[in-house]
């Protein structure tokens, strides 16, 4: 298991094939995060956003390039080992929440630690202190449709850290919340990260989300680049 963070993106290249057209969405990207960094990206829909994150999560591979995480080449690892990598090192936040509507809350927050390999009661204490870490102590026994979307997305967060990734990903983490409620998850997925020194890229279409960043990036045209002044832009 990697004992750093620190992500190297080198020459990412990704093209999707529609019919008899290639599309480019990635083109010889390159990117170095520190470990702790809180790194915003935004861009336009369909920049390729999406698609950056899948490459970063080992959910997808480049066509070209090097996804290197704490010293392993994710893009040089065949698929069954891509998710052993991302299931012991990445946790993802999704716009969507994505809680498994059978499951309850503490369930939800216990698989992935299941899925780590860990079995006793330590697990079961360790889903128990992130859920109370998000403020849902007490919901601990509720099914996801018997919470508000606020609350899921914070059993999300709380699901994404309790196997204690090195690196976390957020794809609109707060693109299906109002306002107050959006801030609020920000704040949560700020401090928990703030405080246990994970790194954290998070894709967002709000650019209000910057003022939490370390630095901003904006995906265009296939390329990264980095945005001194986040309220300059007009992101769609
Ligand atoms: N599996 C796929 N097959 C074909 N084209 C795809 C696929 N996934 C993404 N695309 C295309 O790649 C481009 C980038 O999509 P992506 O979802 O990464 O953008 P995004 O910036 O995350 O957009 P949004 O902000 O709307 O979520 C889009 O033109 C999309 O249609």
């Amino acid at each position: 298991m990697p004992n750093t963070s620190h992500i190297q993106l080198q020459n990412l290249t990704k093209s999707y094939q529609e019919g008899d057209k290639n599309r480019s969405v990635l083109d010889r990207l390159n990117l170095s995060v520190k470990e702790g960094e809180m790194i915003v990206l935004l861009g336009r829909s369909g920049s390729g956003k999406s698609t950056l994150l899948n490459m970063v999560s080992g959910i997808d591979k480049p066509d070209e390039g090097k996804v290197i995480i704490g010293g392993t080449n994710l893009a040089g690892l065949g698929e069954k080992n891509r998710t052993l990598f991302r299931r012991n090192n990445i946790g993802f936040v999704f716009q969507s929440f994505n809680l498994i509507s059978t499951l309850t809350a503490h369930e939800n927050v216990l698989l992935p630690l299941k899925l780590k390999g860990a079995t006793d009661d330590e697990t079961l204490n360790k889903a128990q202190k992130f859920l109370d870490n998000v403020g849902l102590g007490d919901r601990g026994n509720s099914y996801p449709d018997r919470l508000s979307g606020g609350e899921q997305q914070r059993v999300a967060i709380a699901r994404a850290l309790a196997h204690e990734p090195i690196l976390i990903l957020a794809d609109e983490p707060t693109g299906n919340l109002d306002y107050e409620t959006g801030q609020q998850i920000l704040d949560i997925l700020n401090n928990l990260v703030r405080k246990n020194g994970r790194t954290i890229i998070l894709a967002t279409h709000d650019r209000d989300i910057c003022k939490i960043a370390d630095r901003v990036l904006e995906l265009r045209g296939g390329k990264l680049r980095e945005v001194e002044d986040a309220a300059e832009m007009l992101v769609s």
